[in-house]
């Protein structure tokens, strides 16, 4: 049958109370209601399959765990199952002193006689007696006129005292009564206030002291009318009621019309003292109130809801495990999209709102005062629920740039400037519109690894920094006497698809220096339209790194509408930088072809020490600095001269090996380090002892020194006239792995007495730095003609 376009003619409306003076619109909440849990009895008693002994006893466990006083645990005269929990929970100690069970009986005396046998020996138990009262209910379920129902609630009232009185007398349980008139919200309201009168009457010992009050429990049955109306109907009752301090007011609202949580807040302001319902709003139909929803409600207000949910995953899962019934993914608080952002707006607006509230409540903590929450879209912490932000922002094509840069610095710890997360927008949103799905937090990361050449050899783009110097230069100008015109020379070693590139370049800076040498060497034209850094992980003290943010744009074009952003991160700020220009390089230059490094040449007229040292680092693997460079390149020159003209690939790293012993393969050299062992005297002092071939022979050695170097130019001063001294110092590793090995270069200064001085490089490696150095020493020694200390 269709819907009808007359519903009036199908369905009545409520009847509204006239309630002029009502109160409970201008109030608000200050505290808790008392809170009792009826999952065990009305939310078991709507399950398909109602829950099994363990089932209950975990679902008990769970509620103690969450402070839950007073838990409605079975309605036991339904079947032996709700009868054996009640015995079961006492005869094994489960109930906490200030936890109060509570069990559900009809009106019938012999329902009643087993309800408190399945309690007796507990040490508090409420004792939940219940009939229906609306007419309805009174017309066609029970026959029974308004006398007759009351009759049925005193007469009953009267045998729930005459036996609680007998099994405390019999087992010392301490009891309570509560009363439902059932359907109270479809009661007459005077009616309804009439038989809680006459059950006050027949149980004759309600009182004010906290155990001698009467519960009236006043449930919306099914919920038939809007909240405002229940909030009439309690404050109604609250105020007609005799006794009122002598009287706990609960309240049972089911969400029939979708408003249950809406009933028990307006009727906790008209006058409810206790609500009565199921975590996450199990119960018949559409289920009773849901008190994790309430008391978070409170919690969110700042008010104590008296019920701990610091752990909400544990609790869903139990819950869910014990009902077998899902919680909505849309559910308030628990939820699993509750705390969830999909679209961009909302997803700016949080992050806005998590760096204004950083800000906020540092300023705060400083002056002692609270720290309040308040993120847009987020009413409350999910830290507090034990639940982490993993879930507050999830991408896909309706997100913006807001939301994939906040889990770019979640996830990685980088703030991107705002262009550049503009730039970062577009690259998901490509990869999102394809694949039509939501991009997950490893799939943004890894696109932003991948995009940027950043984040581990495996998102290494083209060209890679091995290893730089940044020198300073004096100005071209030298009258200016300005410090800020110093330049900055740029050398180092790129990693260029394949092959290792000495390359060099100077700028204002550092970064333009780099900028300077691409184009130098590479022909890569760029420049700088955006710079920005921070720190990362400024809490860890000395191992705070730097991030940087480079634009870049064609040198010829500065208000190019194409750009390529690039980002470094690096224990040293210049080196975060460097490596920010070469992650948007990478980017700039895509899969264009670039000059080869002719390995095959060698050295011609056009070579300059860069295309030697290319070469060397690229045969030998040998990264030398750049004075090295410039006076191998000497040697080169004159080489070159000798040999009339050009000198191949193979010849150059020969003349190299030849000219500093390295790796020659030659059995005896004239200075080199046969053993030696170096002693750790104290903080400052080191003694070498070893075994030394000086001017070719072998000679015990005994060396002193702050270091192995000094320690190994001591122990060679024994032999030699005049004075040795160390001006530079190098080391690199080279390989990877179990292979890797140290490579160490030296400059020697040689003074003799009435000589010119004299210096000279060398180089060693070793699986061991420290005898890598020593070497390097002799290598160095071995190119300098040493005069030997003549014997006396
Ligand atoms: C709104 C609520 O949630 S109320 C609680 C509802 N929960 C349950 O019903 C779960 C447990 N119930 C049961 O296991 C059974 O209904 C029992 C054991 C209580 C009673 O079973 P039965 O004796 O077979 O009766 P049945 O289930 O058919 O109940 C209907 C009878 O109880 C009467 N009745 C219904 N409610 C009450 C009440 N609160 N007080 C007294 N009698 C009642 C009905 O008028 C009807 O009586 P009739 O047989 O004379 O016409
Ligand atoms: C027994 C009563 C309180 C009940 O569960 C209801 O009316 O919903």
């Amino acid at each position: 049958m269709p819907m009808l376009s007359e519903p009036s003619q199908k369905y009545q409306r409520y009847t509204p109370l006239n309630l002029p003076n009502r109160q409970w619109p201008s109030k608000t909440f200050t505290a808790a209601p008392r809170w009792l849990s009826t999952d065990l009895r009305d939310g078991n008693q709507a399950l398909a399959n109602p829950m099994t002994i363990e089932q209950k006893t975990t679902f008990f466990r769970l509620l103690v765990q969450c402070g839950v006083k007073e838990i409605e645990v079975a309605y036991p005269a339904a079947s032996d199952t709700d009868f054996g929990f009640v015995r079961s929970l006492i005869e094994n100690n489960e109930i906490p002193d200030d936890v109060w069970i509570q069990v559900l009986t009809p009106a019938r005396e012999d329902l009643i006689k087993r309800t408190i046998d399945s309690v007796a020996g507990a040490k508090h138990a409420i004792l939940h007696m219940y009939n229906a009262t609306s007419p309805t209910f009174r017309n066609v379920v029970f026959r029974n006129s308004q006398e007759k129902t009351i009759e049925l609630a005193v007469s009953h009232t009267q045998i729930v005292r005459r036996l609680t009185e007998e099994c405390t007398a019999r087992t010392g349980t301490q009891f309570r009564y509560e009363y439902s008139p059932e359907t109270f919200t479809q009661t007459e309201p005077d009616f309804a206030i009439a038989v809680c009168e006459a059950v006050k009457k027949a149980w004759g010992k309600a009182g004010p002291a906290f155990d001698e009050r009467i519960i009236f429990n006043l449930p919306s049955t099914v919920e038939i009318g809007p909240p405002n109306h229940y909030a009439d109907q309690i404050e109604n009752f609250c105020n007609q009621i005799s006794e009122r301090d002598h009287i706990f007011v609960s309240l049972h609202p089911h969400n029939d019309r979708g408003t249950g949580i809406a009933s028990a807040e307006l009727g906790i302001l008209g006058g409810g003292d206790r609500v009565e319902g199921c975590f996450f709003g199990n119960g018949e139909r559409t289920g009773n109130v849901d008190l994790v929803n309430l008391a978070l409600n409170l919690y969110s207000q700042g008010i104590p809801p008296n019920l701990d949910f610091s752990d909400l995953q544990t609790v869903i899962d139990t819950v869910t495990k014990c009902n077998d019934l899902p919680v909505h993914p849309r559910h308030p608080y628990a939820g699993e999209l509750v705390f969830t952002a999909f679209s961009g707006s909302h997803q700016d607006a949080i992050k806005k709102g998590f760096e204004a509230q950083r800000i906020r409540h540092a300023d705060a903590a400083s002056k002692g005062q609270p720290q309040y929450w308040d993120i847009p879209y987020l009413p409350v912490d999910p830290a507090d629920l034990g639940l982490n932000y993993e879930a507050v922002i999830r991408v896909n094509s309706q997100s913006g740039k807001g939301g994939i840069a906040y889990l770019i610095k979640q996830h990685l710890g980088l703030d991107l400037p705002r262009k550049m997360q503009v730039a970062f927008y577009q690259v998901i949103q490509q990869i999102s519109d394809r694949e039509a799905r939501e991009m997950m937090v490893d799939d943004i990361t890894t696109a932003f690894r991948t995009h940027y050449h950043f984040g581990g050899p495996a998102y290494k783009g083209r060209l890679s920094l091995r290893n730089f110097r940044i020198s300073t230069e004096p100005s071209a100008d030298p009258n200016s006497g300005d410090e800020a015109d110093e330049r900055r020379r740029f050398d180092g070693t790129v990693k260029v698809d394949d092959a290792l590139r000495v390359v060099r370049g100077d700028g204002n800076g550092p970064l333009s220096a780099l900028l300077d040498a691409l184009r130098t060497h590479l022909q890569i034209d760029l420049s700088i339209r955006e710079y920005s850094e921070h720190t990362v992980d400024s809490d860890a003290g000395q191992n705070a790194r730097a991030a940087s943010y480079i634009e870049l744009v064609p040198s010829d074009d500065r208000k190019s509408s194409q750009s390529w952003w690039g980002v470094g991160v690096d224990s040293d700020i210049a080196g975060s930088g460097l490596r920010a220009v070469l992650s948007a390089v990478n980017s700039a230059i895509g899969d264009r072809a670039l000059p080869e490094l002719k390995l095959t040449v060698g050295f011609n007229a056009k070579s300059g020490q860069a295309d030697v040292a290319s070469v060397i680092v690229n045969t030998l693997g040998l990264e030398l600095p750049r004075r090295f460079q410039a006076s191998f390149f000497e040697n080169v020159q004159r080489a070159a001269r000798d040999a009339g003209g050009d000198i191949s690939v193979g010849a150059l790293s020969e003349l190299f090996q030849s000219s500093y012993n390295y790796n020659t393969g030659k059995p005896s050299k004239d200075f080199e380090m046969t053993s030696w062992q170096l002693d750790h005297v104290d903080a400052t002092k080191r003694v070498l002892k070893g075994e030394f071939i000086l001017f070719g022979q072998t000679k015990k050695v005994v060396g002193e020194g702050n270091g192995p170097l000094s320690s190994t130019l001591s122990a060679i001063s024994a032999f030699i006239e005049g004075a040795l001294s160390i001006r530079e110092y190098s080391e690199h590793s080279i390989g990877e792995g179990s292979e890797v090995m140290a490579a160490s270069y030296v400059e020697l200064l040689y003074e003799l007495d009435g000589e010119k001085r004299r210096t000279s490089w060398g180089v060693a490696t070793d699986v061991d730095i420290t005898a890598s150095g020593i070497r390097a020493v002799l290598s160095a020694a071995g190119r300098l003609e040493l005069v030997p200390k003549k014997e006396n």
